[in-house]
């Protein structure tokens, strides 16, 4: 009833009424100054029973630090008889330590209890993926719940063993769309190490839950954080789609939009418009722009939403898609099964399932805060880091790697870098090398340098999302057939980017988090393949390095020592390349300072356009 209280003007008798209250507040006011006085003696004197038990007990001399308000009310107050307050406090039970009342100004050394936290059921007993692909043994040819044309296809591959996550994963997901309607899915997280063949845990089972279900809308949207990927995964779907009739489209950016909107979707005169793909593999960017440009893209026959790279995509939000995506599938549910007001058995019957969600990761936050953007439908997870505590918060971020994979950092001064990568490249014979800078002037300086030094003995290229579609394969293919060495380039692809028989990884310059060295590492090691990452590190990066490492429950990474003599020998050789890289640096400066100069004077001596008075 209080809700509906109305402070309006009151009267002469509700004056009188005020007055009674202001009195009986007054009263209990002053009922609880003496309640704590009584408390402050009772506490005082025990104190001194205890700590000087030979001396009786004095009256304190000063008063005690209290806050304004109390000290003032305390004034006010008549003195009340200390020994009968003594006995009374001795006795009340409901008197209340004076620690509950926080002394401004004065510090508070209690230990406060450390709140536990308590993760959700499904975050704290996840579906354990084990991490070594060597033991793999899941025969794909004896799995009877996987289609006889994806065993062809995988066998086609070279893919005779499935991979533990997908062992575990894809038999999920398929049992999942048995159950009867309107029983919906649980949506599902995985994180597994990186080349661990995430992207077949989710390629086959939805091609294989598609491929009966033939219709001309969009059934499965695949989000990507960038386009390199999406083109990578689509590649993937494609192949295994190959002896289907399901059709693959990209939406990454890498044509103009014109093309791809008459590439998704169609009008035609029966149905209006229908989609000329059943999987949509995109980057979050470009799928907002569709959803909000193209006419006829829809996604109200969605059955699958994975996301790749889940907690890259998740930290920096793109477009607000996940939103968009959200509010879209939302109001076309309510346009084909109308709004509901009430909830009964036929509402509920009619209500489409969402769907299914799907979220992959090497680095996927397991912190519940993360995760509940997404809006998971009880949703499952499968891990493989090797935690038995996951009720430890410092637990739920333990991240996997390879087990394939050797990892080691080396110490050095800061001009002496370069000869330690030129070390392992000529002495130690280095090949399929990927190395890690922090920008790309750096890169591109690292190439121009090492291609001078080890003009020869091996060849460098650089390997940046600045290069087109057509030269970066190029680059990856002779890399593949070792007419290319070492790729320079930056964290830009470190991640997901699936380049073959890449045999080692040099983080040139320091990872600047955990997630980026995971990632960064990841390049190598993959698919049960050995793999050797080295990071080079000045001596003052070195606890941070650590301290990175730790941050992500991984075991300490062993140190490398290279010789001095070794560096001394090279040194000479080092200055000389030094010299030509520094002629060759400017040379490219002065040529593109030119350039720019000629298209300023271009512009200039273009004749403007006249403008004609009417
Ligand atoms: N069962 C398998 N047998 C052999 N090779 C496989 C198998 N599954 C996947 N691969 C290969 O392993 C490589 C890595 O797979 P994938 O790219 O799916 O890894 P990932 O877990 O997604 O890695 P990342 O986290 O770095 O993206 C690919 O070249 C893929 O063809």
């Amino acid at each position: 009833m209080d809700l509906f209280v109305i402070n309006r003007y009151r009267d002469k008798d509700e004056e009188i009424d005020l007055a009674e209250q202001e009195a009986k507040h007054l009263e209990r006011l002053k009922k609880r100054i003496a309640e704590r006085k009584t408390a402050y003696s009772v506490k005082k004197t025990l104190n001194e029973i205890t700590l000087k038990p030979q001396k009786p007990a004095e009256e304190p001399k000063s008063e005690p630090i209290l806050n304004q308000e109390e000290s003032v009310e305390r004034k006010q107050e008549p003195l009340v008889d200390k020994t009968d307050n003594n006995i009374q406090k001795q006795t009340s039970k409901k008197a209340k330590p004076s620690h509950e009342f926080k002394v401004l100004g004065v510090n508070d050394f209690e230990k406060k209890t450390k709140v536990s936290r308590v993760l959700p059921y499904w975050l704290s007993h996840p579906i354990n993926v084990p991490k070594s692909l060597k033991t793999a043994s899941c025969p794909v040819e004896k799995q009877d719940w996987l289609h006889s044309t994806l065993k062809a296809t995988l066998m086609s591959e070279g893919v005779t063993n499935l991979f533990p996550v997908q062992e575990k994963v894809v038999p999920f997901i398929l049992n999942e769309h048995k159950s009867t309607y309107p029983f919906w899915p649980h949506d599902i997280c995985v994180s597994a190490p990186t080349g661990s063949g995430k992207t077949l845990s989710f390629v086959l089972p939805i091609v294989q839950i598609l491929m009966n279900d033939i219709g001309c809308h969009i059934r499965a949207l695949v989000v990507l954080p960038v386009q390199e990927l999406a083109a990578q995964v689509a590649k993937v779907f494609k192949k295994y789609c190959m002896k289907t009739r399901l059709k693959v489209a990209l939406l990454g950016g890498s044509i103009p939009m014109q093309q791809e909107q008459q590439n998704i979707v169609r009008y035609t005169e029966t149905l209006g418009w229908v989609s000329e793909a059943d999987i949509v593999v995109c980057t979050a960017g470009r799928l907002v722009e569709h959803l909000q440009t193209t006419e006829g893209f829809t996604l109200s026959h969605l059955k699958f939403l994975v996301i790749d790279e889940a907690d890259r995509i998740m930290d920096h939000i793109q477009n607000d898609w996940l939103y968009h995506v959200d509010k879209h599938i939302k109001l076309e549910n309510e346009l084909m099964t109308g709004r509901h007001s009430n909830v009964t058995w036929n509402s509920l019957v009619e209500q489409k399932p969402p769907p299914h969600k799907l979220l992959f990761s090497a680095t996927l936050s397991q912190d519940p805060e993360k995760l509940e953007q997404w809006g998971l439908f009880q949703p499952k997870l499968f891990s493989a880091s090797k935690s038995n505590n996951y009720e430890d918060e410092e637990q739920i971020r333990l991240y996997a790697t390879p087990e394939e994979l050797t990892e080691e950092y080396v110490t050095c001064e800061a001009e002496h870098k370069p000869l330690i990568l030129y070390n392992f490249l000529v002495n130690q014979k280095w090949d399929k090398v990927l190395c890690f800078t922090n920008a790309s002037e750096a890169a591109h300086r690292l190439a121009v340098l090492l291609n001078t030094w080890g003009r020869g003995q091996f060849k460098v290229a650089e390997l940046s999302s600045a290069l087109d579609k057509a030269t970066r394969e190029s680059v990856l293919k002779k890399f593949t057939q070792s007419e290319i060495n070492v790729l320079i380039g930056t964290d830009a692809l470190a991640r997901g980017i699936d380049i073959p028989d890449c045999n080692y990884v040099v983080s040139y310059d320091p990872p600047r988090n955990i997630k980026t060295y995971i990632h960064r590492v990841g390049r190598t090691g993959r698919a049960g393949r050995l793999g050797h990452a080295v990071t080079i590190l000045l001596q003052n990066q070195v606890n941070q390095f650590k301290e990175i490492i730790q941050s992500g429950g991984k075991a300490e990474i062993p140190q490398c020592e290279v010789e001095a003599n070794v560096l001394e020998n090279l040194s000479e050789s080092y200055q000389q390349a030094m010299r030509e890289t520094k002629n060759q640096i400017h040379a490219e400066i002065d040529s593109k300072v030119q350039k720019s100069l000629g298209i300023k004077r271009r512009l200039k001596s273009k004749p403007q356009k006249r403008k004609f008075e009417k």
